[in-house]
């Protein structure tokens, strides 16, 4: 009898869908199924649960952000995204939001969501959504090799951080690399401190400390015997032994529980570690850097992170400035996206007119390249091949939030270009004095085309005026009075900026 030879089973992609609501859930898995294998959860707590129990994570996930205890606050949510971000920063995840939550939709796509779909939507635009991720993730995936990974960014501090990766990427000893989320750790592991070093022939491995149970991290770093403990049922080595004299990358460092890190202590000191349920003694070669997003020194005196293995991981310690500091580099970063996504999509890419330029340069990135890069992705989707305005540049970002954040404060966001009464918003900060705010200018008549004052200050005023009613929930009153104005001349400015183009 002839044998049909077995061919070879695609696996579907992996969706977590996260809604308190089980009829959500069954609906969206039932619509999904096709295309993807679902798992669904109810709330945060049980989510990450299941991340800890899963043989590989999500690619994507679909999440509600009000979820229990706070069924009807986005807190859970918004922490919900922070956790599986951390835990798998590759997923792609989609926020499933009610009409009304636009800003915390907006908000969730700066801590990292890719994209937000409004309830009740259609399964057939989700899927198509989900899809465009999936595709967008597997560009990034290409860009994660160490051999790829570029790191973009000629401002005075990413060359200052490129002079201080140069002096240590030969040496043995371990780095630390600081930073917040999204400002591009993992890159400088892989793509400045390995691939730029004499290691760029041996492996580069990377774990991330948040993503694996507590209980395995041990054997999964260093290897266990057969029948160490119950599934081992045969040796393995773990990442110390298989990163050789490569460099292993340690992410998410502060996650690392306590019992474990007097081990790495030990391995840092003099190189030994034992595999679980063995007494053999082996020697790493292996080279450490290691990298958080929380404030180690904090973590020291919270007694949450041993200080001596502090001191020992920041031999070399390199901080990665966050995106707000980082001037035009902004512009190169658009770019860089814009033309991957684009030749990867076969797409032609979309361009931002003057307004929209100066709002991109102006605006803080809270969520950093991770936020660029996602914003990209979204404006790729919608506006392929064509010209972006200020507004609808806007609609992706997340103005209050980055007005709020204290380290924007004095950079003026939702403004491009101070005006007559714009004080009247403490948030924004501006100062007519300003050298940053002439800079600015300078910059914006310098390498806009078509410039129109007219057209940026009727922008500026449009802006105020819908974060003003957005932060009193559409009452024009007290809009009125938050911009300095009286109801009357609100009204007539709202009117004439209607008829504006
Ligand atoms: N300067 C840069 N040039 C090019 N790509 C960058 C740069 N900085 C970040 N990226 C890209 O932005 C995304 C987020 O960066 P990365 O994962 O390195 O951030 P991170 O600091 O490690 O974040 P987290 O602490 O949340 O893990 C990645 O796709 C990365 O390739």
């Amino acid at each position: 009898m002839l044998e049909t030879p077995e061919r070879p089973t695609q696996q579907k992609p992996l969706l977590l869908i996260v809604d308190d609501d089980p009829l959500i859930t069954d609906t969206l898995g039932y619509s999904m199924q096709q295309a993807f294998e679902v798992i669904a959860s109810h709330s945060r707590t049980h989510c990450m649960q299941l991340m800890r129990e899963l043989r590989r994570p999500p690619e994507a996930a679909l999440i509600d952000l009000g979820l229990p205890p706070q069924p009807h606050r986005p807190d859970e949510g918004f922490a919900l995204i922070g956790e599986l971000l951390q835990n798998s920063p590759e997923m792609k995840i989609v926020v499933l939001s009610g009409q009304s939550d636009d800003s915390n939709a907006r908000h969730a796509r700066t801590i990292g969501a890719v994209d937000f779909v409004p309830k009740p939507c259609d399964p057939g635009d989700l899927l198509e959504t989900l899809r465009r991720a999936l595709t967008f993730r597997a560009v990034e995936a290409s860009q994660r090799t160490a051999a790829n990974a570029v790191l973009i960014g000629d401002s005075a501090p990413m060359q200052r951080l490129r002079i201080q990766l140069r002096q240590v990427a030969n040496s043995p000893f371990p780095v630390l690399i600081e930073g917040e989320s999204g400002s591009g750790k993992e890159i400088v592991a892989s793509g400045c401190l390995h691939w730029d070093s004499r290691r760029r022939e041996r492996p580069f491995l990377a774990i991330n400390c948040a993503a694996i149970s507590p209980t395995l991290v041990e054997p999964t770093l260093f290897g266990h015997a057969r029948g160490a403990f119950t599934g081992a049922a045969t040796a393995k080595a773990g990442y110390f032994e298989d990163a050789g004299d490569g460099t292993l990358f340690l992410d998410e460092i502060g996650e690392l529980p306590l019992e474990l890190q007097a081990k790495l202590l030990r391995v840092l000191e003099n190189g030994e570690y034992q595999r679980v349920g063995e007494t053999q003694k082996r020697l790493s070669r292996a080279r450490i850097v290691a990298a958080s997003n929380r404030d180690l020194r904090s973590e020291v005196r919270a007694g949450r992170f041993r200080a001596d293995l502090y001191h020992r991981l920041s031999v070399f310690s390199v901080s990665v400035p966050p995106l707000r500091e980082l001037g035009n580099d902004r512009l190169l970063l658009l770019d860089h996206f814009r033309q991957l996504y684009a030749a990867q999509t076969q797409q032609a890419p979309f361009r931002l007119d003057a307004a929209a330029e100066s709002l991109w340069l102006d605006y803080p990135f809270p969520g950093n390249v991770r936020e660029l890069r996602n914003i990209v992705i979204r404006l790729m989707a919608r506006h392929a091949g064509a010209q972006v305005s200020a507004s609808e540049l806007e609609s992706e970002l997340d103005l209050i939030a980055a007005t709020d954040s204290k380290e924007t404060a004095r950079a003026p966001v939702l403004a491009p270009l101070p005006v007559a009464g714009a004080t009247a918003l403490p948030a924004s900060g501006y100062d007519v004095g300003e050298p940053q705010a002439l800079a600015g200018a300078l910059r914006r008549l310098q390498q806009a085309e078509a410039f129109s004052l007219d057209h940026l200050l009727a922008d500026v005023e449009r802006n105020y005026i819908d974060a003003a009613l957005k932060l009193v929930n559409g009452n024009v009153s007290q809009a009125a009075r938050l911009l300095g104005l009286n109801r009357t001349t609100l009204y007539n400015r709202m009117e004439s900026l209607a008829k504006e183009p």
